[in-house]
């Protein structure tokens, strides 16, 4: 079962923030996939700062880059110019150092293994001994609420039970990155709202560093620090908003005027691009 809203929510004044560092900077960053009907200009001349500790969302519409952003961040794709620093090292440092954890929008569960082995994985890969990999599991997957679910199959799961184990094994590790692509996108609205107040709650608890794809104006306003507005053709970055919403925030804030005035921004800034296009 889900924990309700009440029960998940941290106090604002819990919460001791660490100092600020630059966790990612990209310098003029173009990405091209050459195709044999024509380059692909996926992403063009991106500059971005997210700092350690922000919860920074990419929102735009379908085929502006976001994703192709997300795995460029990862090392999983290589840009064809610019620069990208993840906690001052090269890319593909930050991802053989394990630096970040990557959250797929399906839960990407292997169905051989139960929960448990799961998200030993990557700890295996590491060289985690048995005793610290059991210690993580524990611990992460106390934190998403299914301390009871250690044996259990993924196909014993719901969608969302799936999606907080897999954000678990991304946890285990202890990176202080976190990258999501859309991981909540397949759920149904209900189930998602939960999934939203839970990872807020985890991202306060741990004061990780979330970039996070979405196509939500509403859950990029409910979670965000900083909303990044997107365009196609070539991908580009239009706006970066910062939150004037608390870090903290509720589904009740969703009723607040400032919410709504946060969501008409980027909404305005999404139809501007489309009247260019
Ligand atoms: N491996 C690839 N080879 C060629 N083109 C690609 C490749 N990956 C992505 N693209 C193209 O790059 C552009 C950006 O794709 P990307 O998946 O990053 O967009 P997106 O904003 O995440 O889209 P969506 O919201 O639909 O997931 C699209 O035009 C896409 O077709």
């Amino acid at each position: 079962m889900l924990a309700t809203e009440e029960t998940t929510i941290v106090s604002e004044a819990t919460v001791t923030e660490k100092p600020k560092r630059e966790m990612i900077a990209i310098d003029d960053l173009s990405l091209i996939f050459p195709s044999k009907d024509g380059d692909v200009h996926a992403l063009s001349n991106i500059n971005l700062s997210i700092k350690s500790g922000d919860f920074v969302s990419f929102i735009g519409p379908s085929g502006c880059g976001k994703t192709t952003l997300l795995r460029v961040i990862a090392d999983l794709e290589k840009a064809t110019s610019g620069n990208l620093k993840v906690n001052g090292t090269d890319a593909q440092d930050a991802r053989l150092n394990r630096l970040y954890g990557y959250v797929f929008q399906a839960a990407a569960l292997l169905p051989w293994r139960n929960i448990q082995q799961n998200c030993a994985l990557p700890m295996e890969i590491s060289g985690l001994s048995p005793a610290q990999q059991n210690k993580q599991i524990d611990k992460y997957l106390k934190m998403v609420g299914l301390q009871d679910f250690h044996k259990k199959f993924p196909w014993q799961l719901s969608g969302g039970m799936q999606q907080r184990a897999s954000i678990a094994r991304a946890l285990c590790l202890n990176p202080d990155l976190l990258l999501m692509d859309e991981p909540f996108g397949a759920l149904d609205e209900i189930t998602r709202d939960h999934m939203n107040i839970e990872l807020l709650r985890i991202w306060s608890e741990t004061q990780k560093t979330v970039v996070f794809v979405t196509h939500s104006i509403d859950e990029a306003v409910l979670l965000s620090t900083h909303i990044v507005v997107m365009s196609p053709r070539p991908g580009r970055i239009v706006k970066v908003i910062e939150s004037p919403l608390p870090r903290l925030k509720t589904l009740a804030l969703r009723d607040d005027p400032a919410f709504h005035a946060l969501a008409s921004e980027i909404r305005t800034a999404l139809a501007h691009e489309h009247a260019i296009d």
